[in-house]
This record gives structure tokens, C-alpha cells and sequence, in this order.
């Protein structure tokens, strides 16, 4: 079942035009990862897939109430608890449990901390567990790791895994191999993107995320 369909999109920024040619179906427990030089124009197509600014050119088809967007900024609101925010989020996306969302990326002893008092890794944590209460299928992820250590990284992935192993997808903008050797990788250069490869498993890759 297609949950996101994408053909010959193009997107801009500011006026100019960013990347074009986008075309690809992403399918339940499908990940396709995003990969170019900054500036490319990773954040503007992933905005563009999330509804956050209207596209150039194209088609883009996904279900209603289908993606979750979790982008540079982790959408906190500092005088809540890690907690408050999640059951926050939940509420709005239909009350999904939040106790799955903070074991997931290790948040359970922050739970009552002020969202303002956390360090810029536990807010990443939080802003990614976020994902989990939407219950939606589709994530579209900028840059998820930035600010994590090597232990979140390795949970990340693994929520990101399980979330596809549920029958959800996501489409992911990183510069680091996150263990996902199912992923298709999409090339993005000046004006064009090329399907490439699969991300692949580097030596030594299973110390960090086996
Ligand atoms: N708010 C903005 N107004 C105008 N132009 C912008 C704005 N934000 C980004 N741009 C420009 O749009 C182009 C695409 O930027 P984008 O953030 O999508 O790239 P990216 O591939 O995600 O980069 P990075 O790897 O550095 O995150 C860049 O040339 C950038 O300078």
C-alpha cells in the first residue's frame, strides 16, 4: 500500500528553485533517505512534503492526516514537562499512550522535568519521542540525530526500525548512516535527485546499532 506518492516534484526556496525530478512511492515499512551538500535543498523538499509551503511543480499523494514532521526546531514548550509535552502532543493527535514514547527514546526519569531544563540532546530525544504519540505513518525527519550521542543514535534507530516494522515510512534528510540497510538513498544535486543505492552497513556499524 502506497502511503506517500511522489512524481516529478520541484521545489524552491526564496524564490529560487531548489531541487526537481523527485519522483518516488513510498510504501508501508519503506524509508527513503535523504542525501546532498547543504543548501542542496533537503529541508525545502521535506517542508514541501509536510504541507509547510506549496510545491513548484508536480504531484505529491498521501493520505489525509498521514505524516508526522519533525524538523531543525523540536517544537517544545519549555515551561511543560517532558511529560506535559508529550501528553500535549498526544491530545492533539488523538491520545495516544505516552508511556511507549518515553521508554522509547530512554526519557522516563526526565518525565517531570521542565522541557527548558533539559540539555540539547534530551530535547532532541523528547522532540523525536514526539513521533510516537501522533500515530501517524508517514515521518518526515530533518537532520534527527543532530545533537544526540552515540547510545541515542542507537535508540533512535531503533524506534525508527520498529516504526517501520509496525507498517510505517519515513522519509529522512541525514548525513550519517542510521542502520537502515532497506533504505533507498535519493541523491539530491543542483536541480536534479537520482536514485542511487541502498544505504549500506559500514565496518563495525553493528557495535553501534546491532
Ligand atoms: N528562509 C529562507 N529564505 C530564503 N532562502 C532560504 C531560506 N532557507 C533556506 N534558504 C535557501 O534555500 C536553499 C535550500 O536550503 P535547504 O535548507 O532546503 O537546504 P538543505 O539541503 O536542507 O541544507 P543543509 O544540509 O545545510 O541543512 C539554500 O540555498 C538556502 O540558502
Amino acid at each position: 500500500m502506497s502511503l506517500l506518492a511522489v512524481r516529478d516534484l520541484a521545489v524552491a526556496r526564496g524564490g529560487l528553485r531548489a531541487v526537481e525530478g523527485v519522483s518516488f512511492n513510498l510504501e508501508a515499512g519503506g524509508a527513503l533517505v535523504l542525501r546532498g551538500p547543504n543548501g542542496v535543498g533537503k529541508t525545502t523538499l521535506l517542508r514541501t512534503l509536510a504541507g509547510l509551503q506549496p510545491l513548484v511543480a508536480g504531484v505529491i499523494e498521501a493520505a489525509p492526516d498521514a505524516i508526522a514532521y519533525a524538523g531543525h526546531s523540536d517544537g517544545l514548550k519549555p515551561a511543560l514537562t517532558a511529560a506535559e509535552n508529550l501528553r500535549f502532543w498526544s491530545e492533539i493527535f488523538g491520545g495516544h499512550d505516552i508511556a511507549g514514547a518515553l521508554e522509547a527514546m530512554n526519557l522516563r526519569d526526565l518525565a517531570e522535568r521542565p522541557a527548558h531544563a533539559l540539555s540539547a540532546g534530551q530535547k532532541r530525544r523528547l522532540g523525536l519521542a514526539r513521533l510516537m504519540v501522533t500515530g501517524r505513518p508517514v515521518w518526515l525527519l530533518d537532520e534527527p540525530t543532530v545533537s544526540l550521542d552515540r547510545d541515542s543514535v542507537a535508540l533512535f534507530a531503533g524506534m525508527l526500525r520498529a516504526h517501520l516494522g509496525r507498517g510505517g515510512a519515513a522519509v529522512i534528510a541525514t548525513h550519517i548512516e542510521l542502520g537502515l540497510p532497506e533504505a533507498e538513498i535519493l541523491e539530491l544535486g543542483p536541480y536534479r535527485a537520482t536514485r542511487t543505492r541502498r544505504e549500506s552497513r559500514p565496518a563495525g556499524f553493528n557495535e553501534v546499532f546491532g
